[in-house]
């Protein structure tokens, strides 16, 4: 990755910086957000001029003075957001390149954002034009209402470095967590057939893991709120840099098991570790399932739950070769002692917990449970977890309950927890 210096800051040395975006309307709610945004400490401010009152070069120059006598020399990046890209307000094509080109002349913002994606825009020539006035761009693309595939995340990042962005910025919106993996295995590949850095995020709560995993997937800048946010998803700049604070490499030389009752979110929070920390994960029961060729519901009905639980253990015991994965275990896991000792002597235990409501909440949409499908109650949960519970406590080292918390919020205690 190419080494880029804006201001006094060094981009892409490993570590993302967090930039605040400022979305005042007007003169003095740019200045009032600008100031407290500055007490934040971010190591980048975006202006993102189309939520101000005026496009007019002259008064968005007389806004950039006053900003940057705030600011000082915090580098900021100038963003027009079209309204076709999830922005405030319409431009025309010639007034965005006349603005853009502009701002870059005034010399008062760093980094300008460019939506530059397809090789017939004005984005070339708009490019080249910023490059002269002696200002770096930002390429940008934004999909307020989908994820596009992870090909087409690549395609279009290696497009904006072809078109002349130093920096290359995606944000998508997922409906699923296969879209967030979308996001942040596009990231790398892109990250590794590039040589300017890449900026991405998902967005939305889904998607916010991805503003906390950019030693993963290699993105430089993360946007966390200001005084207001700028797209969804986005958490407060201590939020962020508390994660990305965390020195995750201390934890990768033993397997993480996640351990828990189903719908305490085992699953999605193993994924999520998995980005942050760049940890394999590998779900036991999809393990098993491939090992074996056939579904857990079919393992169940044809060869009976002890059979399963026998699987279960080999499968444990393989884990163990290559350690250093997160491994999302199936509810049951605990049943055997011989999983608990497996579990605990070669790797860190991490129980989830969740209050029966709060699992039902979140299951019962899902017909693969093979041991709730016909009991789909919150009093049989309930039950169900008072009689697996001492089990739990028995293999659990860290315990965690999940209710009413962000994924990220999880994934933050664990990784604070973990290191022993
Ligand atoms: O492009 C981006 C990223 C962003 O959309 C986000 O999701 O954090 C926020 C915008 O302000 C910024 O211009
Ligand atoms: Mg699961």
């Amino acid at each position: 990755m190419k080494q880029i210096k804006v201001g006094n800051l060094e981009l892409s040395d490993g570590h993302p910086k967090v930039c605040v975006p400022i979305v005042g309307e007007n003169h003095d709610e740019v200045i009032e957000q600008a100031k407290k945004v500055v007490e934040m400490n971010p190591d980048i401010i975006e202006w993102r001029c189309d939520f101000f009152d005026s496009v007019y070069i002259d008064e968005v120059e007389n806004m950039l003075i006053d900003l940057r006598e705030v600011i000082k020399d915090i580098p900021l990046i100038f963003t027009f957001r079209t309204d076709g890209e999830g922005g405030k307000k319409f431009i025309s094509n010639n007034s965005y390149y006349d603005l853009n080109v502009q701002v870059a002349k005034t010399g008062l913002a760093e980094l300008i954002d460019v939506e530059a994606y397809s090789k017939d825009s004005i984005a070339l020539d708009m490019i080249e034009e910023i490059h002269k006035a002696g200002a770096k761009v930002i390429g940008s693309n934004h999909h307020f209402n989908e994820t596009p595939s992870r090909e087409k995340i690549v395609e279009t990042l290696m497009t904006m470095e072809e078109l002349g962005a130093d920096i290359c910025k995606m944000a998508v919106m997922p409906s699923c967590e296969e879209d967030v993996k979308e996001l942040v295995y596009g990231s790398i590949e892109a990250n590794e057939k590039m040589i300017a850095p890449i900026v991405t995020m998902s967005m939305g709560e889904l998607g916010a893991v991805t503003r906390v995993c950019g030693k993963t997937t290699g993105s430089v800048i993360t946007f966390a709120a200001g005084v207001n946010t700028s797209a969804p998803g986005q958490m407060t700049i201590k939020q962020v840099r508390n994660i990305l604070g965390i020195n995750c490499d201390d934890i990768k030389d033993k397997n993480i098991f996640m351990i828990g009752f189903m719908g305490t979110g085992k699953t999605t929070i193993s994924n999520a570790l998995g980005y942050i920390t760049g940890m394999p994960v590998v779900d036991i029961d999809k393990y098993i399932e491939e090992q074996e060729n056939m579904s857990i519901s079919d393992i169940f009905e044809k060869n009976g739950e002890e059979y399963f639980r026998k699987l279960e253990t080999k499968a444990l015991e393989e884990m163990q070769i290559n350690a250093g994965k997160i491994v999302s275990c199936g509810g049951g896991v605990v049943l055997k002692d011989e999983n608990i000792e497996i579990m605990k002597e070669g790797g860190r235990t991490v129980l989830l917990t969740a209050e029966p409501k709060t699992i039902y909440d979140r299951i019962c949409e899902n017909k693969d449970r093979p041991l709730l499908n016909n009991h789909m109650t919150v009093e049989y949960i309930e039950k169900m977890i008072a009689d697996r519970e001492k089990r739990y406590q028995k293999a659990a080292q860290v315990s965690i309950a999940t209710d009413g918390k962000s994924r990220v919020e999880i994934c933050g205690e664990i990784l604070e927890r973990i290191s022993f």
